[in-house]
C-alpha cells in the first residue's frame, strides 16, 4: 500500500463561526479532509478577534484563525446574492457533511439551515453546533460558555473556601463539543457507508460542559449516593503549589499515589493516618495540609520536586502557560509544539499520531479569505452534479456493529474512548484483573468490608456501560496467552496503563499484527511512547496543570486551579477520533496499526489559543476568575434568595456582543447610568466592568434568580442560576432525554450522561447495556468467543488466571 491520507475521500463545509466548529474541521482536516469554509464577505470572526479578545493588525488573519483554519479552502459569499448562495448549494451537493453553527450572515440563510439542508441533500451529514440543541425548551435561548458553565454546574462546585466558585478559563466547554463533533462526524460517516443516508448530528454545547466540565458525572455519582452534593465548592488537595521558582501541580488519583506523596512531602505521621486517605478528610483538614505542602514546595525548584515525584510515580508536572509550555523539553523532544507553516508562531502538532502506512498530512496554511472561491465556482460549472445515491429509511445499521473493541482500561479517558465505541454499535470487552481491577471501582459507595463493595461504584458504571466484563490475570503466563487469542478475533485494542506496563507484558503491534494484521491498537499513555516523560503517569488534573489549562483558571490573586477532569473525555475523545481515522484506512486497506494518543497532546490542542497569542503577539493568557478576556460585563452576583451560607445563591450574566448589551440595557429599564455612549462598545465596557458589576451587583441583590433570569432571557441575555453539579432535572436535558436510567443488579437504578451529538436519523438509547460486574462474562467470552471446554474454562479459574469478582489474595 501506498501513503495515504485517511480522509481524502472526505470533503466537508464549514458554516460554522465559533471555535467548537473551527475545531471540528481543524481535526477532520488534520487527517485529510478537503474542508471548505464557506464565509461571508466579512469574514470568519476569527479572522479579525481571536476568542480571548486579541484584534488582529489591519489585513491580517489572527493567529488563532490561521491555527484552527490550516489546510483548509476559503470560498465566500454573500448571503444577499441568490448567486452566492447557489456556489455554496452547488458545493454542499459534492459535500458528505456540513458543520453548522447559527452565527453567521451566511449560516442564517434559509436554504442553509440544518433542516433544510437535511431535506435538499440526504445523503449529506449535517453537524448541527448550538448551545442547546435544535429543539427542547431553551433551544435558541442566548448562552455564553460562561453561562453554560453555570447552569451546568460546571461553576458551582469548584472553589476554595471563602471565595465565590470560579468557572474554567479559556472556553475549553466549546473545543470540547467541536472534539466531540468530529468524533460523531466520523461515526455517522461509516453508517452512512452503508445506506447512503446522511442525518442531522444535534450537538449540544451544554451537554458537552455538563459531561467533561462537572467533576466526573455527578448526577450518577449523587443519584447513586442518594444525596445531593455538598453545597461547598471544593479544589484538588495536593493541587498546585507555589514553588521556588513556579508552580508545579500534584494529583493523588489513588490511596497508593496518597501514600507515596506523604512520603514526597516527608510526613510520614500521615501516611500512618488512614483517615486522610480520603478526600473528603483532606478537605476538611485543608488550613493544616496546606501549610505544610506550601513550605515543602516553597524551599524547592519545580524541576527538583517532579524529579522526585516521578521516582515516586506520584502523578506532577509544571504548571505551564503560553510562556513556558515551548521550552518544556518532553514537549519538544515529541514535537507536541511546533512552528506554525506561515512562522513565527508556536502551535500544537496533531495531538495523535498513526504508526503505519497512512500518513496525515503536514500541517498547511490557512486560506486567505475566498482563496478557493474561483476554483470551486470552476469546478461545479465543468462537473455535473452527483446525485445523492440511494438512500434507505431509518432502522439502518449502527456505525461499529461489525466491530469488536477489548479494553486495557482504567479510570475515566480510556474507558471513555471505548465506551463511545459501544454507544454506536461495537461489541466492547473490559479486561479487568481480578487481584487488580479499574481503580474507578476503589470509588465506591461500600465500605469494603461490604459485600461486593466494588460494585457498587458510580463512576465505574457511568463510564463503562455498554461492555462486558472478562476477570483476566495477565500477570499469568496463560493470561497472556488467552488475551492474545481473542485479540486475534478482535477489530480494536485499547489501553492506557503507564507504557510500562504492556511493555513487560511483551504486548507489541509487531506481535499482534503477526496473526491479526487488521488489529488497530490504541494506546493512550499520559505523556507519549517515547521522550523524557514517557515514564511518567499522570491523570487528567496532571494535563491541565501541565498544558495550561490550570493557569487560566482561577483568580489573578489566587493560585491556579485545575479544571478537573476535563482531560478525560477530552483525551476519550480524541482517542475515538484518531481510532476511526486508522479505521477508515483498514476499511479501505484491510489493514490496523498503531494509534497513539497520548493524553497532554490533546490538552495542549485545546488550550492552544496560550501559546499561540503569546509567540504571536506577545501576550501572556492570565487568570481572570469569573471576567472573560472576551466578554464584559461578565460575572456571577448574588441574588435577593435566601442565604445559602456560602455567598449565594448566585446567578451568572455575561455580555460578549454589542446587541446583548443592548438588549441587557433594555431588560434593566434603560438606567441613565447604562446609556454612556461608551458602553455601547465592548472596549467602552471591558474599561468600566468594576463599575458595571457594581451596578449590576446592586439590580441582582434586589431579585430572586427565577426573576432575574426570566427578565434577562427573554430579552436575549445570556444568564443562568448557578447550579450544582448533580442536578439532572433542567428541562432541556429532559426534552433531549440527555440523561438516561441504566438498571443494575447490584446497585438498582442509576442515571447516566448521554452523547451531546444526538444522531437524528436513527435515534437509539446510548446506554443499552449497564456496565459489567467483575468477571462477569467469562463465559461467555472464554466458552463461546474462543471455544474451549467447560473443564478447561474450570481449569482457567481453578488456576486464578480467570475469576469472578475481586480476589486480592492472587
Ligand atoms: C492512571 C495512572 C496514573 C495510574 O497509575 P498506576 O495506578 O500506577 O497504574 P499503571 O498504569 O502504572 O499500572 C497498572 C497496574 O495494574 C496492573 N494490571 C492492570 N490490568 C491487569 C490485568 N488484567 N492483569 C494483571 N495486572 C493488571 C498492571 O500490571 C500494573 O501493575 P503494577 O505493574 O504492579 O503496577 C496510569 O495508569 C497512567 O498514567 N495512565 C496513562 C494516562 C491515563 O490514562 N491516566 C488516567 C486518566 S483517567 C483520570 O484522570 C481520572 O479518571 O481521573
Amino acid at each position: 500500500m501506498t501513503d495515504m491520507s485517511p480522509l481524502d475521500d472526505v470533503t466537508v463545509v464549514d458554516l460554522s463561526s465559533g471555535v467548537a466548529g473551527a475545531y471540528c474541521t481543524h481535526l477532520l482536516a488534520g487527517a485529510g479532509a478537503v474542508v471548505v469554509r464557506a464565509e461571508p464577505p466579512e469574514g470568519h470572526p476569527l479572522r479579525r478577534r481571536s476568542a480571548s479578545g486579541i484584534v488582529s493588525p489591519d489585513g491580517e488573519d489572527g493567529a488563532l484563525f490561521r491555527f484552527l483554519a490550516g489546510s483548509t479552502q476559503s470560498v465566500v459569499a454573500d448571503p444577499e446574492r441568490p448567486a452566492d448562495v447557489a456556489l455554496v448549494l452547488d458545493v454542499l451537493a459534492r459535500a458528505d457533511a456540513v458543520v453548522w453553527d447559527p452565527d453567521s450572515r451566511l449560516a442564517a440563510v434559509p436554504a442553509l439551515q440544518p433542516a433544510a439542508l437535511h431535506e435538499r441533500f440526504p445523503a449529506l451529514d449535517v453537524l448541527a453546533l448550538t448551545a442547546f440543541g435544535l429543539d427542547g425548551p431553551w433551544a435558541g435561548r442566548a448562552a455564553t460558555e460562561f453561562t453554560l458553565q453555570a447552569w451546568s454546574g460546571a461553576i458551582g462546585w469548584r472553589g476554595l473556601p471563602g471565595r465565590p466558585p470560579v468557572s474554567v478559563g479559556g472556553r475549553v466547554g466549546e473545543w470540547m463539543a467541536g472534539t466531540f463533533a468530529a468524533t460523531g462526524l466520523l461515526a455517522s460517516r461509516r453508517r452512512r457507508a452503508s445506506d447512503h443516508g446522511g442525518q442531522i448530528l444535534d450537538t449540544s454545547i451544554f451537554e458537552a460542559v455538563a459531561l467533561s466540565l462537572t467533576n466526573m458525572h455527578p448526577v450518577t455519582y449523587f443519584a447513586e449516593a442518594g444525596r445531593p452534593r455538598d453545597p461547598a465548592p471544593m479544589s484538588l488537595l495536593p493541587g498546585i503549589h507555589a514553588t521556588k521558582d513556579g508552580w508545579v501541580g500534584f494529583m493523588t488519583g489513588t490511596g497508593q499515589q496518597w501514600l507515596d506523596f506523604c512520603v514526597l512531602v516527608e510526613r510520614f505521621d500521615w501516611l500512618d493516618d488512614e483517615t486522610l486517605i480520603a478526600q473528603g478528610e483532606r478537605e476538611r483538614r485543608r488550613d493544616e495540609l496546606t501549610a505544610h505542602i506550601d513550605a515543602w514546595a516553597a524551599a524547592r525548584t519545580t524541576a527538583e520536586i517532579l524529579e522526585l515525584a516521578a521516582a515516586l510515580r506520584v502523578p506532577a508536572a509544571p504548571v505551564g502557560n503560553g510562556a513556558t509550555i515551548s521550552a518544556i523539553d518532553h514537549f519538544a523532544d515529541q514535537e507536541m509544539l511546533v512552528e506554525a507553516p506561515e512562522g513565527g508562531v508556536v502551535q500544537p502538532a496533531t495531538p495523535y499520531r498513526l504508526h503505519g502506512k497512512a500518513s496525515l498530512p503536514a500541517p498547511g496554511r490557512a486560506p486567505a479569505l475566498g482563496e478557493h472561491t474561483a476554483e470551486w465556482a470552476r469546478r461545479v460549472a465543468d462537473g455535473p452534479r452527483p446525485s445523492a445515491g440511494p438512500t434507505s429509511g431509518p432502522g439502518g445499521r449502527l456505525p461499529f456493529d461489525d466491530l469488536r473493541v477489548v479494553e486495557l482500561t482504567a479510570f475515566w479517558a480510556g474507558p471513555s474512548a471505548a465506551q463511545f465505541l459501544g454507544m454506536h454499535g461495537a461489541e466492547v470487552i473490559k479486561v479487568e484483573s481480578p487481584a487488580r481491577p479499574d481503580g474507578m471501582r476503589a470509588l465506591s459507595l461500600r465500605a469494603v468490608d461490604e459485600e461486593q463493595w466494588w460494585e457498587y461504584a458510580p463512576l465505574f458504571h457511568a463510564t463503562n456501560t455498554g461492555k462486558l466484563g472478562l476477570g483476566l490475570r495477565l500477570d499469568r503466563p496463560r493470561g497472556l496467552e488467552l488475551l492474545v487469542d481473542l485479540l486475534d478475533t478482535s477489530d480494536v485494542l485499547i489501553e492506557n496503563f503507564s507504557p510500562r506496563v504492556l511493555d513487560s507484558w511483551e504486548l507489541s503491534p509487531e506481535l499482534l499484527h503477526q496473526t491479526n494484521p487488521g488489529l488497530i491498537f490504541v494506546r493512550m499513555p499520559a505523556f507519549g511512547l517515547t521522550g523524557p516523560w514517557r515514564d511518567r503517569t499522570g491523570f487528567a488534573q496532571t494535563m491541565e496543570q501541565a498544558s495550561g489549562m490550570a493557569w487560566v483558571t482561577g483568580f489573578p490573586d489566587g493560585a491556579p486551579q485545575v479544571p478537573s477532569g476535563v482531560c478525560d473525555p477530552l483525551a476519550g475523545a480524541h482517542a475515538a477520533f484518531a481510532l476511526q481515522v486508522a479505521l477508515a484506512v483498514r476499511d479501505r486497506t484491510g489493514e490496523g496499526m498503531l494509534v497513539e494518543v497520548p493524553m497532554v497532546a490533546s490538552a495542549l490542542n485545546v488550550a492552544a489559543e496560550q501559546v499561540i497569542e503569546y509567540t504571536a503577539y506577545g501576550v501572556l493568557a492570565q487568570r481572570q476568575g469569573n471576567r472573560s478576556p472576551s466578554a464584559a460585563p461578565q460575572n456571577l452576583y448574588r441574588t435577593a434568595d435566601p442565604d445559602d451560607g456560602l455567598g449565594g445563591p448566585l446567578v451568572a450574566i455575561s455580555v460578549e456582543t454589542d446587541d446583548q448589551w443592548t438588549a441587557l440595557v433594555d431588560a434593566l429599564g434603560r438606567p441613565g447610568w447604562a446609556q454612556a455612549s461608551e458602553l455601547a462598545g465592548f472596549a467602552g465596557r471591558k474599561a468600566r466592568e468594576d463599575e458595571l458589576d457594581a451596578r449590576l451587583g446592586a439590580w441582582c441583590a434586589q431579585r430572586s434568580a427565577d426573576e432575574i433570569v426570566a427578565a434577562l432571557w427573554t430579552a436575549g441575555v445570556p444568564v443562568a442560576r448557578v447550579a450544582m453539579p448533580h442536578e439532572p432535572d433542567h428541562t432541556q436535558f429532559a426534552h433531549r432525554g440527555f440523561f438516561e436510567t441504566v438498571e443494575h443488579p447490584v446497585e438498582g437504578s442509576t442515571i447516566v450522561a448521554g452523547s451531546p451529538v444526538r444522531f437524528t436519523r436513527d435515534r437509539y438509547p446510548v446506554h443499552r447495556r449497564r456496565a459489567p460486574m467483575l468477571g462477569e462474562h467469562n463465559a461467555y467470552v472464554v466458552t463461546e468467543l474462543l471455544g474451549m471446554t467447560a473443564d478447561e474454562y474450570d481449569d482457567l479459574e481453578a488456576n486464578h488466571v480467570i475469576g469472578t469478582g475481586l480476589r486480592l489474595d492472587g
